[in-house]
């Protein structure tokens, strides 16, 4: 079995040699002529999936993702050829979180913001919006949600359009995937007009697609706002040629690593492993415990004094957003922007520090720290 997967798909020959020969490729440059033998190919979001890569190869069984955002995936095709596909619904909900996280701790440093007196609007519940949404509550965060089709299915979900959060929120944070068409495309949802209709000093936080904010639009807003407006950016348009115009206007900026995290990216590799193996009918062997380095703080003692105000303490033992802005901001005209994802430093998730304490506050719990 010949097995492609992108270089950059951590854990891929550790998962997967026990299945077939295991070959690497570069994500963005991969060609049809590499892959004309490829029983299963495994890629991350830089490589489009379609009739002009698959076109030479007449054996492909499988296409894996490890990603949740698919539209780099010609599934339509796929179905034409009875070529089975996964993508990794839900691998790095909580890294994406963490990343939001960090970024509203420290926007509210930065411009002494007390949060629990601001609303954020969420726009995409799916498994980042309704973690994120769970997280914000558990730290006393009031929330709007923005979810039509979730709506459109679930008569108790708390569905706000996407026009009253624009009026209402004092920050809004995205999470749908980019859709160009059907009944809520997200492509450009924030627009120049929509921009218009924010609260003058509304922060935006972008994790999903860059093209669901119009990045032309949003640097026009920006450069002749009369008043400050928060703005962190991980995804732009055009990747990895991004529009650096924005970057003396944007708070937090960096190369589409909200979801990677170790566990984030890991757990992508493992999911479509365990795809595979149900596909080929062969057992799962394999776990990701196996194989995750023993994090940097492993355990942390918290007293009875212990409170709200210092969760983003602990918080910060494993992650500050700043420090991927600074590298964004010291190296992306030296080494580029895909060069910069390829090496970005080690980050691990909540769940990799255990919390000692004799009574556990219910919230470290919802945010998903480990708990000895
Ligand atoms: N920056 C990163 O590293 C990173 C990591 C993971 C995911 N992402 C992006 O974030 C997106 C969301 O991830 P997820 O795991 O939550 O996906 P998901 O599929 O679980 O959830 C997406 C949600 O968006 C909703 N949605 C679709 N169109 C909408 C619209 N017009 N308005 C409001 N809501 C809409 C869907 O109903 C769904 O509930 C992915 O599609 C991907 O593009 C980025
Ligand atoms: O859609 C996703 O899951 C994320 O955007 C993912 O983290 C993208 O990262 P990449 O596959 O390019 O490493």
């Amino acid at each position: 079995m010949r097995i492609y997967a992108d270089e950059n798909m951590p854990l891929v020959s550790q998962f997967f040699s026990d299945i077939g020969t295991v070959s690497l490729f570069n994500g963005r440059t991969v060609s049809a002529q590499q892959l004309n033998d490829a029983d299963i190919i495994l890629v991350r979001s830089v490589t489009d999936v379609n009739e002009a890569l698959l076109q030479l190869n007449t054996k492909v069984r499988f296409v894996g993702t490890a990603t949740i955002g698919t539209d780099h995936i010609d599934q339509a095709y796929l179905a034409s050829r009875s070529i089975a596909f996964s993508s990794a619904p839900g691998c790095n909900a909580q890294s994406v979180t963490e990343y939001v996280l960090a970024s509203l701790w420290c926007l509210a440093q930065k411009y002494q913001w007390d949060l629990s007196h601001k609303t954020v609007g969420i726009v995409g519940v799916g498994n980042i919006g309704s973690r994120l949404a769970n997280t914000l509550q558990a730290l006393n965060i009031t929330t709007l949600l923005c979810d039509p089709l979730r709506a459109a299915q679930e008569s108790d979900f708390a569905h706000s359009d996407f026009q009253q959060l624009c009026q209402h929120c004092d920050i809004i944070s995205f999470h749908t995937p980019l859709c160009t068409s059907g009944n809520f495309p997200t492509k450009y949802l924030l627009n120049a007009q929509t921009l218009a209709m924010l609260k003058p000093d509304c922060a935006i936080i972008n994790a999903s697609r860059g093209a669901v904010i119009d990045n032309n639009a949003l640097l026009h807003d920006l450069q002749t706002a009369q008043q400050r407006r928060a703005v962190v950016l991980d995804v732009w348009e055009h990747e990895p040629n991004i529009m650096t115009a924005l970057l003396p206007y944007v708070d937090i900026a960096t190369v589409h690593i909200a979801g990677h995290s170790i566990e984030g990216k890991a757990r992508g590799t493992e999911m479509l492993y365990q795809r595979c193996c149900e596909l080929l009918n062969i057992p799962i062997t394999k776990q990701l415990t196996q194989f995750l380095p023993a994090p940097a703080f492993k355990d942390i003692h918290i007293s009875e004094n212990f409170g709200l105000p210092d969760v983003q303490n602990i918080a910060r033992l494993l992650y500050d957003v700043r420090r991927d802005d600074a590298i964004l901001r010291q190296y992306l005209h030296k080494q580029g922007f895909d060069w910069l994802r390829k090496n970005y430093p080690p980050r691990r998730e909540f769940s990799s520090l255990q919390i000692r304490a004799s009574v556990i506050p219910d919230y470290l719990r919802q945010l998903g720290f480990g708990i000895a």
